[in-house]
């Protein structure tokens, strides 16, 4: 037995790489010459298809194209390849056959794998999605597509047809996928592009029939509009199914309604944290999450913040009653800040972090502008300016508080325009019928507070008017994104005055990244301290009050500084005379008699 024989025998169905040892195997006699062309062949193939050669449109069939290279060879490029491989292999054992075939085949399937990663990579990059996470299943093309691979009702799918739903939006097309695979998720979207569907269907799937185990799917929202308005969105959605759909109005009534001595005939709860809590603090609690199978958190980065205006305390009461060992958590906003994300990446299971665009960025479909107005009553002038010279309903106007919310109000009310008022100083029956109103088309301009800024869809919203500067660009995105929604178009305009220039930067640079022209000016402006962000996320600044009569309480703080500037003068000139009397003298006595002094002077 020579030294060939030997390697033969334990090489025997080993696989070379021929660039490196072709000179080796030739030579000991282990390949053919045939054997290298039908490996070389195959990789000039792969390397030609992965280079874009291939004839087929990727672009005309992407369900079809996503399906096929789904893992699985097609069979006539397998017997292309096989028949090459079986001419080589005539003078080989059948086991050794047999074994190239399989390589072989494993080869094309890593190839078709590589493949759809790529055009699936394309697609993504189309949409502007970007999925962070291990195993990410494949964005979907069509809601039909749900019903196949995931088993989500027709009747769901035929329902959003019915309300114009017919293609997903990007965030629909990855994030459905992920939660359908019971998958955590973090989701990050721009305002407008229909969150809200992206989480309820993969609810509304899981839960597949209504059941008598008490609330399975919890949504969370800020405020009571937002939660009213997904609850009507999820029984539209699912309309036929007999769920039952809750959103608590009264704690009073849903305290006999869910409590222990409740049929347990619910499926899905919508409300606002606040309500949930003082459920659940009940003796014994009025409500029961421990079937909680999906908790949603909608605005979450809202949700998350801490202080009077956030919940974050509530939240963590909610989480440990949603007890459940199959609990899913789901985190939805258009905006995210560095805390949420940290905590949904130490806490969440195996989460999926699912972006759309830029993060943290305004919607490309609104066109926005800054304008300059100096003083507030520049602001007043500017919004009385817009108003005569005529504006396409409806109007969102934001103001920092309340008090100036009723404020500028009282300035409107006589303006000859539909006006209203809504903030949180409202009653719930008040807030209810304005919503109703402004929806109806009865309201042309609604004056609001940060209470309408998340969330709130209001159809065809024509122009969002920042009265006072937001406090942060967080806020701004959200505000501003009443409008611009589905993919339609929107105006934008943020007065600012004199004490808002050290924030203008911030919102310039949110109007830049968002396509809008901004002036080099406003793009250079200095940027605010850290203190003084801090400062001003937590209270809005004073300012003065919305009026164009005259503040009493003003004008009689101006005439008493008047005054007490005058006295404080007439003291200082009183100390000067004590000093210097001399001068004083010379100054009474005239330019003749000074000189007669200065002459008696000089003869003494
Ligand atoms: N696939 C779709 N095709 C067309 N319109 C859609 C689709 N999905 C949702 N919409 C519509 O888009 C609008 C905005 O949806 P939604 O309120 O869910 O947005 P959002 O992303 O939650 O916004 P926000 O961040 O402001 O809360 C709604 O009127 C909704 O009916």
């Amino acid at each position: 037995m020579d030294s060939s024989d030997i390697f033969r025998k334990l090489g025997f169905g080993a696989r070379f790489d021929f660039k490196r040892f072709n000179m080796d195997a030739k030579r000991l006699q282990v390949i053919s010459a045939t054997d290298k062309d039908v490996e070389d062949e195959k990789e000039n193939s792969a390397a030609k298809r992965l280079a874009g050669s291939d004839e087929e449109s990727t672009e005309s069939t992407p369900l079809k194209r996503m399906k096929v290279s789904n893992g699985h060879a097609s069979s006539e490029e397998e017997d292309v390849h096989l028949l090459g491989a079986m001419k080589a292999d005539e003078h080989l054992t059948r086991n050794q056959r047999k074994k190239r075939k399989k390589a072989s085949k494993l080869k094309v399937v890593e190839l078709q794998k590589l493949k759809h990663e790529e055009e699936i990579n394309a697609y993504k990059k189309k949409h502007r999605i970007h999925a962070i996470g291990a195993d990410v299943p494949d964005p979907v093309v069509t809601f039909h597509q749900l019903n196949g691979d995931y088993g989500l009702n027709q009747t769901i799918i035929d329902n959003m047809k019915g309300c114009g739903l017919e293609t997903p939006t990007p965030i629909q097309m990855q994030a459905i996928p992920v939660m359908m695979e019971r998958r955590e998720i973090l989701a990050c979207a721009p305002t407008g592009s229909g969150k809200t569907a992206a989480f309820l269907l993969p609810v509304l799937c899981h839960l597949k029939t209504p059941q008598k185990n008490g609330f399975r799917a919890l949504i969370l929202s800020p405020t009571r509009e937002l939660a009213k308005q997904t609850y009507r969105e999820c029984m539209r959605i699912s309309d036929g199914l007999g769920f039952r759909i809750h959103y608590i109005n009264k704690v009073s009534t849903a305290i006999d309604k869910f409590g222990p001595k409740s049929s347990q005939r619910f499926d899905i709860l919508v409300t606002t944290p606040n309500r949930l809590i003082f459920m659940l603090k009940q003796e014994p609690p009025a409500i029961d999450l421990k079937n909680i199978e999906w908790l949603i958190v909608d605005e979450s980065d809202k949700l998350f913040e801490d202080g009077k205006t956030g919940f974050r305390e509530q939240l963590a009461e909610i989480f440990k009653a949603c007890d459940s060992t199959n609990v899913r958590r789901a985190f939805f906003s258009a905006t995210f800040t560095y805390d949420v994300e940290e905590w949904c990446k130490l806490n969440l299971d195996n989460v999926v972090q699912v972006y759309i665009g830029a993060r943290n960025s305004a919607t490309h479909t609104i066109e926005q502008k800054l304008e300059f107005v100096g003083t507030e009553t520049g602001k007043l002038l500017a919004i009385r300016d817009l108003i005569r010279k005529g504006f396409q309903p409806p109007v969102l106007v934001f103001v920092q508080s309340k008090d100036r919310a009723k404020e500028l109000f009282k300035e409107l009310l006589y303006d000859g325009i539909n006006v209203d008022v809504i903030h949180a100083g409202r009653t719930q029956a008040q807030r209810d019928r304005v919503v109703r109103c402004f929806r109806q088309g009865d309201i042309w301009l609604l004056i609001c507070t940060e209470l309408m800024g998340r969330g709130i869809d209001f159809k065809g919203v024509n122009l969002v008017i920042n009265y006072d500067f937001p406090q942060t660009a967080i806020s701004y995105i959200h505000r501003i994104g009443r409008t611009g929604r589905a993919g339609r178009g929107g105006s934008a305009v943020t007065y600012y005055t004199e004490d808002d220039l050290k924030f203008v930067h911030g919102i310039a640079h949110v109007m830049k990244g968002a396509g809008c022209p901004v002036p080099d000016f406003m793009l250079n402006m200095k940027k605010p301290t850290r203190e003084l962000k801090v400062k001003m996320k937590k209270s809005a600044p004073k300012r003065d009050t919305i009026s164009t009569m005259p503040n009493k309480k003003k004008l009689r703080e101006k005439q008493m500084r008047e005054a007490a500037e005058k006295k404080e003068k007439g003291e200082k000139k009183k100390k000067e005379g004590e000093i210097r009397p001399r001068k004083r003298i010379v100054k009474t006595l005239g330019k003749k008699n000074k000189k007669d002094l200065v002459k008696k002077k000089r003869k003494c």
